[in-house]
C-alpha cells in the first residue's frame, strides 16, 4: 500500500529537533520518548508519512498482549494526499484591549517570540455556526501557529465545543473556512482528520471494548501496525495511570479515566495537532500534572495543542496563547499576557464575559425546609 503524503509544515523539530531534559516523573519518561523520537523522525522523513510508524519505539514485551484477544482489523484504504503548497493565509489581526502592563514570567516570554515566528498550523476565518435561531459562533477568526500551546476559554454556552467541533471536522459550520496545515478541513475531511489528534467534548467511546482494545482499535484505525500500537499502548498507558484498567471494559472506568483513554486515543498515532475539549475535566490533580507534562513537552518538540477549559490558573500557567470567546465571538486573542494585561487572567475573563452577577433574592435558600 502507498504511504499517503502530507506535506510537513517548517515546525521547530523540523530543523533542530530540541533535546528534552531527564522529566521529573518517571510515569511520563515513555510517552516524552514516544513524543520527541516520534515528532523529530516525521520532521526529518521527507518522504512525508503522517503518521510515525516506527518499526521499535520503545522495547515491549510481546508476551503480554492484551488478555482479550483482540482480532485485528483489516488494514485501513488511506488515500494519498496530494503535495499542496499550502495557502499562505495572511492572520487577521483580532484587536486586541490597550495593554497598559504587562506582568510577564520570564521563561513565558522568552518562548513567547519564536512561537510567533512560527508558521500557522490552524486558521478558522469567519466561522458561523446556527442552530435554528440560536446563532452558537459568529464570525469567529482564530489563528494558531506552530509549536503554539494555544487555550480557548468562555463562559457557559460561548460555542467553545461548537467552535472545535467545527475546527475538526465534527459539525459542518453554516459559513466559515477553517484549514488545518493547509488542508481545508471541510473540502477535504479525510486528510485534515490524519494531522489531528482530538478529544471531544461528551465523547462516545465504544464502551464494551476494553482499554487495551479501545486503544488498539485507535491505533490500528490511524494505520499503525500490530508492534507499534502496543508499544504505544504500553507507553500510554503508564503516563496516564491507566496500566492496571487497560484489560477493564471502558464501561466500567470512572469519568477521569474514560477522559484519559480518550485523550490517550487521540494522541496514539502522534499527529501534529491536537484539539482537545475540555481535557482536564474530571481528571485528578495527579493526573492533571502528568497530562500537563506530557501535553508541554510534546509541545516543545514541535507539537501544536488547542485545548478549552474553565480553569483559568491553568490556562495561564500552561498556554503561550489564549482566545477568550463570549456568546460565539471572539472578545479578545493573543498571547497570555497581552490578553490579560494587568490583570489576572480570570478577572480579565470575568469582565469580557459581563462582570459578576450579585446574587439577589435568594433568601429563600436561607430558610431551610426542615
Ligand atoms: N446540537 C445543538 N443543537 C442546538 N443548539 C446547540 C447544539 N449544540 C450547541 N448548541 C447551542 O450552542 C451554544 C454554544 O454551545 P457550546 O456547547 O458550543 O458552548 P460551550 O462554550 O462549549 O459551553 P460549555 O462551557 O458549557 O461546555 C449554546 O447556546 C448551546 O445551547
Amino acid at each position: 500500500m502507498s504511504e499517503p503524503a502530507v506535506r510537513k509544515p517548517a515546525v521547530r523539530a523540523s530543523t533542530t529537533p530540541r533535546k528534552l531534559t531527564t522529566p521529573k516523573s518517571p510515569d511520563v519518561a515513555p510517552l516524552t520518548r514516544l513524543a520527541e523520537q516520534t515528532l523529530a523522525e516525521n520532521a526529518n522523513d521527507e518522504t512525508t508519512r503522517p503518521y510515525a510508524t516506527r518499526d521499535a519505539l520503545v522495547a515491549v514485551d510481546s508476551e503480554q498482549p492484551p488478555a482479550t484477544p483482540v482480532t485485528p482489523l483489516p488494514e485501513p484504504t488511506i488515500e494519498p494526499v496530494p503535495q499542496e503548497t499550502p495557502k499562505a493565509t495572511a492572520p487577521r489581526t483580532i484587536s486586541l484591549p490597550a495593554v497598559t502592563a504587562v506582568n510577564s514570567k520570564a521563561a513565558k516570554s522568552a518562548k513567547e517570540p519564536a512561537v510567533v515566528e512560527a508558521p500557522t498550523v490552524l486558521v478558522a476565518r469567519g466561522l458561523v455556526k446556527r442552530f435554528g435561531h440560536n446563532v452558537a459562533v459568529s464570525d469567529l477568526d482564530l489563528t494558531v501557529r506552530a509549536g503554539s500551546f494555544y487555550g480557548i476559554v468562555g463562559p457557559n454556552g460561548a460555542g467553545k465545543t461548537t467552535t472545535l467541533s467545527m475546527i475538526t471536522g465534527l459539525l459542518r459550520p453554516t459559513a466559515g473556512n477553517v484549514t488545518v496545515h493547509g488542508i481545508d478541513v471541510w473540502a477535504r475531511p479525510n486528510e485534515a482528520k490524519r494531522v489531528m489528534g482530538v478529544l471531544p467534548d461528551r465523547l462516545r467511546l465504544f464502551d464494551r471494548l476494553t482499554g487495551a482494545q479501545l486503544l488498539y482499535y485507535a491505533g490500528t484505525l490511524r494505520g499503525l501496525d500490530n508492534d507499534t500500537v502496543r508499544s504505544r499502548s504500553a507507553d500510554l498507558a503508564v503516563a496516564f495511570g491507566l496500566e492496571d484498567a487497560l484489560n477493564r471494559l471502558v464501561a466500567d472506568y470512572s469519568a477521569g479515566m474514560t477522559k484519559k483513554i480518550a485523550l490517550a486515543c487521540a494522541m496514539i498515532h502522534s499527529p501534529r495537532v491536537l484539539v482537545l475539549d475540555e481535557p482536564f475535566e474530571s481528571v485528578d490533580p495527579v493526573s492533571a500534572v502528568n497530562v500537563t507534562e506530557i501535553l508541554q513537552k510534546y509541545v516543545a518538540a514541535g507539537g501544536t495543542v488547542v485545548l478549552s477549559s474553565h480553569g483559568m490558573d491553568l490556562i495561564q500557567r500552561v498556554c503561550d496563547h489564549v482566545a477568550i470567546i463570549v456568546q460565539g465571538r471572539v472578545l479578545a486573542a493573543g498571547t497570555i499576557d497581552e490578553v490579560r494585561g494587568p490583570k489576572s487572567l480570570e478577572d480579565r475573563f470575568v469582565e469580557l464575559a459581563g462582570g459578576r452577577k450579585v446574587a439577589e433574592g435568594m433568601e429563600w435558600l436561607h430558610n431551610f425546609s426542615d
